[in-house]
């Protein structure tokens, strides 16, 4: 998959330009051609009108008898010959290379759910996103009809139903604004939007839409056959609605189980904190803020009091910190191209099965990098070890991040919940270092959901946290999220530290997380103004 990582889309560009300059050669060969042929053509024209006006006249004249018998003789046979290079140059002409790297319907489709992701997270006005605005700036050219038309489709085939109709209604919107030809017309999009209306289950919008669709093509089949089912299942809603009224509905109603009840309303909260914070939409109470500050960093290791480290806390219990210019640029563009090459779309575990598998809620591609294959790799385990003076003896692989567009990894926990999730590693995952290898121009924030914390990155910082008490248990107030990147790439790298080899060490303020138990977790405050 290609729309997995911003990265993996250079090639395309290569793709497209080498398409653009073919179809230039070929537009400019017809045109040349076409436009001999119709000079002949109005001349023709032209000399068929004279002759009519006096017929007898006009072919009474030799010359004007020769030109006719030329044209209908070799003239003819030139223009015969001009259209078949036409054909012929028609039929060579391809765009289809085999050296060069395509998009796959798949890829339609994740870019697809990718804009639709984006629409929902940072409520995006459909319109507005069709015309190519973003926060009421433009920021790209806008969408074509045929370019709405293919989206709302693709959605569709998704079964994303809800957003394939509102797609096909901005497809209509801009349908009936510009008279062009496409390879669909009304008819397709009427058909779409009725169906997506059944599908969701309203009926009634069903039939409205295929009446207008009748209304343009009385004869279209799958129209016609489909209002008498549409009506009679109208019917059959209509009788069990009454009959459920009258109370003799025969149907055994179940207790609703509290617990699912309870656990839905958890996850949606969850899920609207998660876009609130990704929109930036949530600020901390300033009685909580007023503790959070920045220090040098110097305790750790001898090291750092000649390089001290910019720390900046924000958050407490638990601690997160933002660890500024702790890569340089140089280090970045390293990193950056020896994952390159080895980048795979990032997987999942799959609770049910324990395998890895990729998933539509972490949308990136990575690559591990181990110490021993280079300095700067290595330099930086060190780095993270003399920061957070925990040992790097039972630490992962460093993990290269890029995702790509909409590219975003839902709210989840770093640590893992399964005694044998982590069997290769020396105990759970301790603490997490995530360190920022771009900025990105908008979105794709680190947000913690449970704590009301956005993070938007800053190039060469690094995000540092436990993900554990101090009593070994995974501490649930870490969950976290990448948001999904509006525009631009966004690039991390992450280090996974294991319980292993911190015995004797002493993590970073492990006092404060102590007394973390005592205080509650402040709730933060929706922005009610944007
Ligand atoms: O990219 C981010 O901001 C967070 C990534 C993350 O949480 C992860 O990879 O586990
Ligand atoms: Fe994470």
């Amino acid at each position: 998959e290609l729309f997995t990582a911003i990265s993996e889309m250079e090639p395309l560009l290569e793709t497209h330009k080498r398409i653009i300059d073919d179809l230039d050669d070929y537009v400019d060969k017809e045109e040349k051609r076409l436009m001999t042929l119709k000079k002949h053509l109005i001349l023709y024209k032209r000399e068929h009108e004279k002759a009519l006006e006096d017929i007898p006249n006009y072919l009474g004249n030799p010359i004007n008898a020769f030109t006719l018998i030329k044209r209908l003789t070799t003239d003819l046979d030139h223009i015969e010959h001009s259209i078949k290079i036409g054909t012929d140059y028609i039929k060579n002409v391809t765009i289809n290379y085999d050296d060069v790297k395509y998009p796959s319907e798949e890829d339609l489709s994740g870019a697809a759910q990718a804009l639709t992701r984006l629409q929902e997270t940072y409520h995006l006005d459909v319109k507005d996103l069709s015309e190519g605005i973003l926060n009421g700036v433009i920021y790209s050219t806008p969408m074509t009809v045929s370019d709405c038309y293919e989206l709302g489709r693709s959605l569709y085939n998704d079964k994303d139903y809800s957003n394939a109709l509102t797609w096909m209604m901005e497809t209509l919107r801009k349908y009936k604004e510009e008279n062009e030809p496409y390879p669909f017309d009304e008819v397709d999009i009427l058909e779409y939007i009725s169906f997506s209306h059944y599908m969701l289950g309203d009926v009634r919008k069903a039939i409205e839409w295929t009446k207008t669709l009748l209304k343009l093509a009385p004869n279209h089949p799958r129209a016609r056959g489909n209002i008498p089912h549409y009506m009679k299942e109208i019917e059959e809603e209509d009788t069990k609605l009454k009959r459920r009224r009258r109370g003799d509905t025969g149907e055994v109603t179940k207790e609703k189980d509290p617990e699912v009840v309870e656990e839905l309303s958890e996850y949606q909260k969850d899920r609207i904190n998660y876009e609130a914070l990704c929109r930036g939409d949530m600020r901390l109470p300033s009685y909580f803020t007023k503790d959070l500050h920045c220090r040098y960093l110097t305790e750790n290791h001898p090291f750092l009091i000649l390089a001290r480290v910019k720390m900046e806390i924000i958050y407490l219990n638990p601690d997160v910190v933002v660890f500024h210019d702790v890569l340089s640029d140089d280090e970045i563009e390293y990193i950056k191209t020896l994952a390159k090459p080895r980048f795979k779309r990032a997987v999942v575990h799959d609770p049910r099965t324990g395998e890895l598998v990729p998933a539509n809620y972490r949308i990136s591609k990575s690559a591990w990098l181990r110490d021993e294959e280079s300095d700067v790799v290595s330099r930086i385990s060190q780095r993270v070890a003399d920061i957070t003076g925990l040992s790097m003896d039972t630490a992962e692989e460093l993990q290269v991040v890029n995702y790509g567009i909409g590219g975003h990894y839902e709210p989840h926990f770093d640590f893992a919940r399964q005694e044998n999730a982590f069997k290769k590693f020396s105990g759970n995952r301790i603490a997490t270092v995530l360190f920022y290898m771009s900025e990105v121009a908008q979105g794709g924030a680190t947000v913690f959901t449970r704590l009301g914390l956005s993070v938007f990155p800053i190039k060469g910082a690094a995000l540092f946290w436990m993900n554990l008490h101090p009593s070994g248990e995974g501490d649930i107030s870490t969950r976290h999220a990448a948001c999904p990147v509006l525009r631009g790439s966004k690039w991390v790298s992450n280090k996974w530290i294991h319980q292993g080899g911190q015995e004797l060490l002493k993590p970073c303020d492990l006092e404060y997380q102590d007394e973390a138990y005592m205080r509650k977790i402040p709730r933060p405050i929706p922005k009610t103004s944007r």
